[in-house]
């Protein structure tokens, strides 16, 4: 059985749970254990006490010890990527791609750590100096989902310890393999015990010891909008409040103009909706499509999605692995029966699909006659279910692209600079795409939504340190000679 990492210790839990292939249920990963509220309350303890001296740790140590996370996450790329795809489902090629942005995340914020500065202003009062630093929060909170189970937590984990602060890394129930070999290398980068602490399980009992209790200075969660929601409730209406920084859906448009490149439109949208089996918060799920190119793009997504291999994630030649789950794939099929009740016409796809192993097999599902006020059209799925949504123009393209409660991810496939120009400054949402799928972002920028999608500062890139430090101002009197 695996063990939860407490204090600098591989400690025992009283409970353990498989770990489950979801390419083939007969294959389990191993045991892992599931912390209590009492390890969960010494990981909290052992995070505040070594708060202190890791926040006065020189740079070059926490850069040496991000930088010693990275070089190991990046030599062990084969074997963490095969584990991660095993357990989550994403194809071998996906999951390598992940633990290699896993390593550059810790790579990135170990350059962080020697590029933390501060401003020297005037004072508007003669004789007065203003200095603005950052200081570390304390000991922070990360909650994880379990679609990207390396990439989130690294780039959690990483500003956090560069900026000082000391971790407590609550990852998903599914995917406890990734967590654990993490922290395994974590353990050994030379981080000092209670830095970081890895407590695993359930979010109803871990989760929620870490919202209430009041060591912890801030939580940042990725995740559903209800339990979000939740966790910024919890977070506020403590006493101190506290900081939160939430990541969660998205019903990401991409817009497919006339002049678009059909090719280009049709790898943008195969990749954005069905990539990692449609399981991505920047997935688009609502492709929305011009009149006098609707027809040929709805002929030329059904044929290529016809050649799209959906089988066992390890496998060479698969596209599209399993869907994560029981829970979700009985999800996304609830989805696909309330698109044909709502009067979508189901184009291919949405049928469950036998392999070699069992496993959650599901084929990439595409719905015409789609009307944006469809609840498939407002939801988020979480599944390889994509909508096409028909627009007279560009007009009225962007404006039900911006027709949703979420406003993370936003694309658009055009060959019109103007068109494109526009897109950017009207379309509502954290991050906009041109001719680009609306999934795959890069490690070194903000990463972030709008409305229903993120709640709190951008996570990713120098950004990061909004979230992860609090500003001081200091001002100091030197009498004029
Ligand atoms: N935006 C995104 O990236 C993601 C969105 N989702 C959406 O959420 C849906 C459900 O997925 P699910 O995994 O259940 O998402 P959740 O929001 O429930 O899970 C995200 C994380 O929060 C934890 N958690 C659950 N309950 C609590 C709680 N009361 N207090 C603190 N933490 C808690 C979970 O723990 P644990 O799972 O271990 O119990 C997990 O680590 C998906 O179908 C999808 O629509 C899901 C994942 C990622
Ligand atoms: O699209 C990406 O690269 C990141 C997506 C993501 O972070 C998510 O789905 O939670």
């Amino acid at each position: 059985m695996t063990l939860n990492y407490i204090a600098g210790e591989w400690t025992a839990a009283a409970d353990a749970v498989p770990n489950v292939n979801p390419s083939d249920t007969n294959d389990i990963l191993g045991d892992y254990a599931h912390a209590s509220l009492l390890d969960t309350e010494r990981a909290i303890d052992a995070a505040s006490r070594a708060f202190r001296n890791w926040s006065r740790s020189s740079i070059q140590t926490r850069h040496d010890c991000l930088n010693a996370i990275a070089t190991e996450i990046l030599s062990r790329k084969e074997e963490l990527g095969r584990l991660l795809s095993r357990e989550e489902g994403k194809t071998l090629p996906e999951g390598l791609g992940e633990v290699a942005r896993a390593g550059q995340i810790f790579q990135f914020f170990a350059g962080e750590c020697l590029r933390l500065a501060g401003e020297k202003l005037p004072s508007v009062r003669a004789g007065v100096d203003v200095e603005i630093t950052r200081e570390p929060l304390g000991v922070i909170g990360l909650i994880t989902p379990w679609n990207f189970p390396i990439a989130i937590p690294a780039w959690k984990i990483a500003p956090a310890l560069a900026y000082g602060n000391t971790v407590i890394f609550k990852p998903a129930e599914l995917v406890p393999g990734s967590a654990h070999k993490l922290a395994e290398i974590i353990a050994h980068s030379g981080i000092p015990s209670g830095v970081f602490n890895l407590v695993m399980g359930r979010g109803s009992i871990i989760g929620e010891a870490m919202l209430k209790s009041s060591k912890i200075a801030a939580i940042s969660f990725t995740g559903s909008v209800t339990t979000g929601k939740h966790v910024a409730q919890a977070c506020t209406a403590s006493d101190p409040m506290r900081k939160v920084q939430l990541e969660m859906g998205g019903k990401n448009p991409m817009v497919v103009l006339d002049d678009a490149e059909i090719d280009v439109a049709v790898e943008c949208a195969v990749n954005s909706s069905f990539f990692s089996t449609g399981q991505r918060c920047t997935a688009s799920s609502r492709l929305i499509v011009t009149d006098g190119i609707r027809d040929a793009f709805v002929a030329a997504m059904t044929k290529r999605m016809t050649s799209l291999v959906v089988d066992d994630a390890c496998k060479a030649g698969t596209n599209i692995g399993p869907v994560v789950d029981q829970r979700q794939l009985d999800q996304d099929l609830r989805y696909i029966r309330l698109g044909q009740d709502e009067g979508a016409r189901l184009v291919t796809g949405g049928k469950l699909l036998k392999r070699d192993t069992p496993g959650f097999y599901l084929s990439p599902a595409l719905f015409t006659e789609v009307d944006n006020r469809m609840r498939i059209a407002r939801e988020e799925i979480f599944g390889p279910v994509a909508t096409v949504i028909r627009a007279k123009n560009y007009e009225e393209a962007l404006e039900i692209a911006n027709d949703t409660p979420f406003g993370l991810s936003s694309g658009i496939c055009t060959t019109s600079l103007k068109y494109a120009s526009h897109f950017k400054r009207n379309a509502q949402a954290g991050m906009i795409m041109v001719n680009l799928p609306t999934a795959g972002v890069d490690y070194h920028v903000p990463f972030g939504g709008r409305k229903g999608s993120s709640y709190g500062p951008r996570e990713q890139g120098r950004y990061a340190a909004e979230f992860y430090t609090t500003v001081k101002t200091s001002y100091s009197f030197e009498e004029i000679a």
